[in-house]
């Protein structure tokens, strides 16, 4: 299929399902019956940082035992054939990067990256399982998720890149998301008011569907293949 030269696109947890990669509105998407939005806030965290370190410990475990699969690698092909693609995740399980997609823009941030709230500090932490719970920096203080938590604002530079990616292409692809949480569900909204064509792929109807120019149903890893020349 002969794509746009200028293609945006923007991935959800669905793209993550089929390697194994719990969703977040599915019902396994719950941890111990907690639903995201309890245990993914600064509030949370403070409260009890222990708790949340075990989750996104449970979820690094898990991630880590996954392998991206068709959806992943036929973005980092189609990456390949238009230079001018850009990639914007929600996800922050790193997917994207080990299928060799390189230019992703991760605006809610990245489960392998934790901040330091004593020094600041921004690593990279592979570490599975994590040795203590919660971990702590070298200079002694105490590690978080270096993920965006919800009611904490999105990285300002990654968030105007992704805003212009979406503004000025000819195509944007949104698969894998339900398109509920904001400000990212904002950006296909935006990409229509500038008269680009939206392509959407999802098993289920989303608040996106009836807006999108087409509204693919079926699962990424089988229909983003189809995308590639
Ligand atoms: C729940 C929702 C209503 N709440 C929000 O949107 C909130 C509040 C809010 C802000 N503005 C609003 C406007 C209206 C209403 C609410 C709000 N937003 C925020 O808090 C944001 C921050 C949002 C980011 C939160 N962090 C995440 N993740 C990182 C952490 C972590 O992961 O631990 S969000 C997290 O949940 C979201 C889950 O959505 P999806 O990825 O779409 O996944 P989901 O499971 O929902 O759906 C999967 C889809 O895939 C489909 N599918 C399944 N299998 C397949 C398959 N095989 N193939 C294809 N599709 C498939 C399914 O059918 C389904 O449609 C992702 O974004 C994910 O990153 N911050 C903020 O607003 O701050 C304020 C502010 C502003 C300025 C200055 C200071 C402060
Ligand atoms: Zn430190």
């Amino acid at each position: 299929m002969r794509l746009a030269s200028r293609v945006a696109v923007l991935t959800g947890a669905g793209i993550s399902a089929e390697s194994g990669v719990p969703t977040f509105r599915a019902s396994e998407g719950l941890w111990r019956n907690f639903r995201a939005e309890d245990l993914a806030t600064a509030e949370a965290f403070h409260r009890d940082p222990a708790l949340v370190w075990t989750w996104y410990n449970w979820r690094r475990e898990t991630i880590a035992a996954c392998r991206p699969n068709l959806g992943h690698y036929a973005l980092a092909e189609l990456e390949k054939q238009k230079p001018g693609l850009t990639l914007v995740t929600q996800n922050v399980d790193g997917l994207h990067n080990r299928a060799g997609s390189q230019r992703v823009l991760k605006i809610h941030g990245d489960i392998w990256w934790v901040l330091c709230l004593a020094c600041n500090r921004i690593t990279t932490d592979l570490r599975v399982p994590l040795p203590e719970i919660p971990p702590h920096c070298s200079c002694g203080g105490l590690l978080r998720p270096g993920v965006v938590w919800f009611g904490e604002s999105l990285p300002t530079a990654t968030w105007a890149q992704a805003e212009a990616a979406v503004s000025e292409c000819e195509l944007l692809v949104v698969a894998g998301t339900s398109s509920v949480v904001y400000p990212a569900a904002s950006l296909a909204p935006l990409a229509r008011s500038r008269g680009v064509r939206v392509i959407e792929i999802n098993t289920e109807e989303t608040p996106l569907s009836g807006a999108a120019a087409i509204s693919l149903r079926g699962p990424s890893g089988e229909l983003l293949p189809l995308l590639i020349e």
